[in-house]
Formats: C-alpha cells, sequence, structure tokens
C-alpha cells in the first residue's frame, strides 16, 4: 500500500530524474541538450496500480517543442526522448510524447542567444579543439572533392564529430559526392548544415543567387568565408575538412587568415603538369603562417588483371614532399598514395563515399584502410 504523500514524492522524483536524463539528449544539429535548448516544456509523471516484472507502472508525458516544425531531424530527437524514458531503470515508465513547436519569440531568443555565443567565426577562438584541414590541389580534377570526401567520411566513421566545407566555387562537388542533397535549415537567420554519412556539410553551392561567384572572389574572399563560418551553426566538432577551389593563390591566403588553426594538405597526381602546380599550392604557406601537413599522390597507379600499370607517371607525390620539405625546412611527408579505381568514382557520383560500407561503416578494403590510416595520422 503506498500513501498518498509519498506518491507524489516518487512523482517528483521520477519527473526530476527524467529531466535529468533528457538532459543527455543533444539536438543533432545544434549539438546541445534539449533541456539547455529550451525545447521540453513539461514532464509529467502519473503512476498506475500496477506492477510490472516487480516495477511500479508509471505513465510519463513528455512535452517537446521543436525549433522547426517538420525539422527532418524530428523523429531522431523524439526516438532519443522515448528511449531515454524507456530505458529508466527503477520503474517502467510508459512514455507520452507530444510534440509541438517553439512559439515566434521562444524561437528568435533561442537563435539570439546562440548566436550571442557564437557572434563571430567559431574556429578561431583561442583554446577550440577543432582540426582543420584545408584541401589543396593547385591544378584542377586530380581528385581533391574526392579525397575531402571520402576523408570525411572516415573521419565520421572512426567516431569523430566531423564538418566539411565545400568552398570550391568552380565545383562545389561534396554535397554530391557525399549524397547530402538536402537544402540547410534556416533557423531565424541560422543555417544548419546538411549531415550525411555522419558529416555535417555545407557548400556554396547550397546558395543560390548570381553574384555567389563573384563574392567568393579576390579581395572579398576573406570576409566571405568568415561569414560563410560564422552564419553557420557547426556546433565545435573535432575536425572540419575545407575543399578548398583549385588554384594556388587566393582561397589558401583566405583560410589562412581566417582559420589560423588550418593545415594544408596537398593533393597530386604522378605527372609533372600536376605536381608543380602542387607545390606552387603548397608555397603559400611561406607567406602566411599556416603549416603544409603533408601531401597525398591520387591515381598513382592502376592494377590490371594483377599488372600495376601507373598511367600518370609517377613520383609527383614523392617530388611535392621533397620540394615543399626543402622549401619550407619541416617535413612535408607523402602521407598516401591513392589507385585509380572505377569504384571511388562510381560511388562518388552514387553519394556513397568508397571508404563506407553499406552501413556507413568502414568498409574493409584496401582503399578504406589507406583512408584509416591518413584519418589517424592527420588527428595526431
Ligand atoms: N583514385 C581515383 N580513381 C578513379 N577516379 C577518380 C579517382 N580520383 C578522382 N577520380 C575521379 O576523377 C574526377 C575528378 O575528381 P574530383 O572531382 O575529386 O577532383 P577535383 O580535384 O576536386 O576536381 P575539381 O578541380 O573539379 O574540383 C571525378 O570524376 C572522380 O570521380
Amino acid at each position: 500500500m503506498v500513501h498518498m504523500s509519498e506518491r507524489v514524492e516518487s512523482d517528483v522524483v521520477i519527473e526530476r530524474n527524467v529531466r535529468e536524463r533528457l538532459s543527455k539528449v543533444i539536438d543533432p544539429e545544434l549539438g546541445k541538450s534539449i533541456t539547455e535548448l529550451g525545447m521540453i516544456v513539461g514532464i509529467e509523471a502519473v503512476p498506475r496500480d500496477i506492477i510490472d516484472a516487480g516495477k511500479p507502472v508509471v505513465d510519463v508525458t513528455v512535452r517537446v517543442e521543436l525549433t522547426v516544425a517538420g525539422c527532418p531531424l524530428t523523429q531522431q530527437i523524439i526516438d532519443a526522448i522515448n528511449d531515454a524514458v524507456t530505458s529508466y531503470p527503477a520503474a517502467t515508465l510508459v512514455p507520452h510524447i507530444a510534440v509541438g513547436s517553439m512559439s515566434e519569440q521562444k524561437l528568435t531568443q533561442l537563435v539570439d542567444d546562440l548566436k550571442e555565443a557564437r557572434r563571430r567565426n567559431p574556429f578561431n577562438k583561442p583554446g577550440i579543439k577543432t582540426k582543420i584541414f584545408a584541401i589543396a590541389s593547385g591544378k584542377g580534377g586530380v581528385g581533391k572533392s574526392s579525397v575531402s570526401a571520402n576523408l570525411a567520411a572516415t573521419f565520421a566513421a572512426l567516431g569523430y564529430d566531423t564538418a566539411a566545407i565545400d568552398a570550391d566555387i568552380y565545383g562545389f562537388s561534396l554535397p554530391t559526392l557525399l549524397g547530402a542533397h538536402g537544402q540547410p535549415t534556416n533557423l531565424n537567420g541560422m543555417l544548419m548544415p546538411v549531415t550525411a554519412w555522419g558529416v555535417k556539410t555545407m557548400s556554396i553551392g547550397m546558395f543560390a543567387g548570381a553574384d555567389r561567384a563573384i563574392l567568393w572572389r579576390g579581395p572579398r574572399l576573406h570576409r566571405s568565408l568568415e561569414q560563410f563560418l560564422s552564419d553557420v551553426w557547426w556546433g565545435e566538432p573535432d575536425v572540419l575538412v575545407i575543399d578548398l577551389a583549385p588554384g594556388t593563390g587566393d582561397m589558401a591566403l583566405a583560410v589562412a587568415q581566417t582559420l589560423p588553426n588550418a593545415e594544408l594538405v596537398v593533393v597530386t597526381t604522378p605527372q609533372p603538369s600536376a605536381s608543380d602546380v602542387a607545390v606552387r599550392s603548397g608555397l603559400v604557406a611561406l607567406q602566411v603562417p599556416m603549416k603544409v601537413r603533408g601531401v597525398i599522390e591520387n591515381m598513382s597507379w592502376y592494377d590490371h588483371h594483377g599488372e600495376r600499370l601507373t598511367i600518370f607517371g609517377e613520383g609527383g607525390g614523392a617530388r611535392v614532399s621533397q620540394q615543399l620539405t626543402r622549401a619550407l625546412r619541416y617535413d612535408v611527408p607523402l602521407l598516401m598514395q591513392i589507385p585509380l579505381e572505377t569504384e571511388l568514382r562510381q560511388s562518388g557520383e552514387a553519394g556513397h563515399p568508397v571508404v563506407l560500407d553499406e552501413h556507413g561503416k568502414l568498409a574493409d578494403h584496401d582503399l578504406a584502410h589507406r583512408f584509416e590510416q591518413l584519418a589517424r595520422t592527420l588527428m595526431q
């Protein structure tokens, strides 16, 4: 027999404990707890007079206010709330989740608060933990975007909170390669990146407007990149991969000014016409305090019925590594060689990075192992 006063107290305890458990549920877009974001507006525990498997059965109503009605991640949030309630150890809690959306006024306040906390470019504040890798190539078409997409997917599959920016105004191929086809959600002027394969992605290709390319050129590039970084809600990812536009100057300079922690990774193919320009793209580090982390040689060979064909010649990656090491006076290693593989191209076109299996886990093949090794080296 349970007395009324005890029952009331235990309901309050359950409500408090449920709130505590919900504080661990993180909004996948904003990267903050749903309680901290003010999304939980009511929790009510009403016990039924039954015991199930030795535990009291309690109906728990959770009232949730989402930031945007019908947001694509609604179900994910509701599932997480459901799990947090049903996994309660001391009682059998039966969840009833009432979903609504925030009032305009509340949303404006929330966004203002978030913006206030992050008024500026989030990646250059002191003590930031995010590792930033800017992928440069010099010459176009050498596979810089394919490397960026697969590297980002590998980081995410290894469990790192991963963001990727496609800053390639000429190509913006990252969303295609990652299959990130959605539009960024606009939360009262703050943009949410599109998540694909666990990678939060933003591309300037997602912004409409004829002046997009003009904005991203020359003297305004630095401002544009900064704006791009601060108008998007990135949270504080472990790693940020930036797919730069091909070329040797402007873009890398803008990155160095905007993201002082960024490290440059230079992609080349084996042939001299690519490696000569790749060296020049790395030499930008003589003008700005940006570290060149290493070189990746793509399209290094093609395995044809057991025969290794070096279609684009040999030695480009090693040449870039040696020349940059000499010019910059520190070791700029050749980090990885990537063979030509039809699957890499095909999976890129299908929006499924070749390094991932059908479940989105790291695949068990040579190419995936190479990318895993690269990702682990870069995070050291
Ligand atoms: N190792 C590889 N094996 C087979 N195909 C590849 C490989 N690397 C890249 N490709 C293909 O080559 C083409 C160019 O690659 P990608 O778009 O990644 O290059 P990029 O350097 O980013 O080009 P851009 O200069 O246009 O930005 C794509 O069709 C891609 O699928």
